[in-house]
């Protein structure tokens, strides 16, 4: 079987409907980095970019948003740095062991502004937001994949009711589209 993220490949259970959120916890075996998530996310996708984080072996990221105001680092801090400062996200990774462990938009005017991007299959908590859409699908050839198998890739993701996009869905395509042109005036704010 087509292999694309452990989180992913054999399905999602639902959210739980009371889920307050939990706590990240990076790959290091000693003194992980662990990063404490105050509410249950949004917008949770599969993500095929190459800066998203993948875990060992994994295709598509898992990648999902929370409040930035939710998010805290419990501990390991020292360890943390922004992978390319450059970056809209920037993204705190662990220095050891590499795992993302949460990306930030410090750009007051991004649509999306306050929020975080994190993966939740970093937590031992279950009842998180499950994946709804699998972005930037077409990326995965930019990390090596073969064009040859996405005929295949599509079409698993699509089998495992994750919508197949080459950039974010159209819903979260149109949220930032209206953002833009609120901002610049073609509508009106
Ligand atoms: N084709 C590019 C796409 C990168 C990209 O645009 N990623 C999206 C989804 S995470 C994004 O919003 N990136 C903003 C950022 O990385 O700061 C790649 O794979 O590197
Ligand atoms: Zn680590
Ligand atoms: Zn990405």
């Amino acid at each position: 079987m087509l292999k694309l993220h452990p989180s992913i490949d054999n399905g999602f259970p639902p959210a739980s409907p009371d889920f307050h959120g939990g706590t990240l916890k990076c790959k290091c075996a000693t003194n992980p980095v662990a990063v404490e998530i105050g509410a249950q996310t949004a917008h949770n996708h599969a993500c095929g970019c190459t800066k998203c984080w993948k875990p060992e072996g994994a295709v598509f990221a898992q990648i999902a948003v929370v409040g930035r105001d939710k998010v805290s680092v419990a501990s390991g801090s020292e360890k943390l740095q922004i992978v390319d400062p450059s970056a809209t996200i920037q993204r705190y990774a662990c220095k050891d062991c590499g795992t993302h462990m949460y990306g930030r938009i410090e750009n007051t005017k991004h649509p999306f502004y306050g929020l975080d991007f994190v993966h939740t299959e970093l937590s031992d908590e279950m009842g998180w937001s499950p994946p709804e859409f699998a972005a930037f699908v077409s990326s995965v050839i930019e990390s090596g994949v073969n064009p040859d198998r996405m005929p295949e890739i599509r079409a698993r993701l699509t089998e495992l009711g994750l919508s197949p996009y080459d950039a974010l869905s159209p819903a979260l395509m149109d949220a930032i589209a209206t953002h833009v042109a609120k901002q610049s005036g073609a509508l009106p704010a």
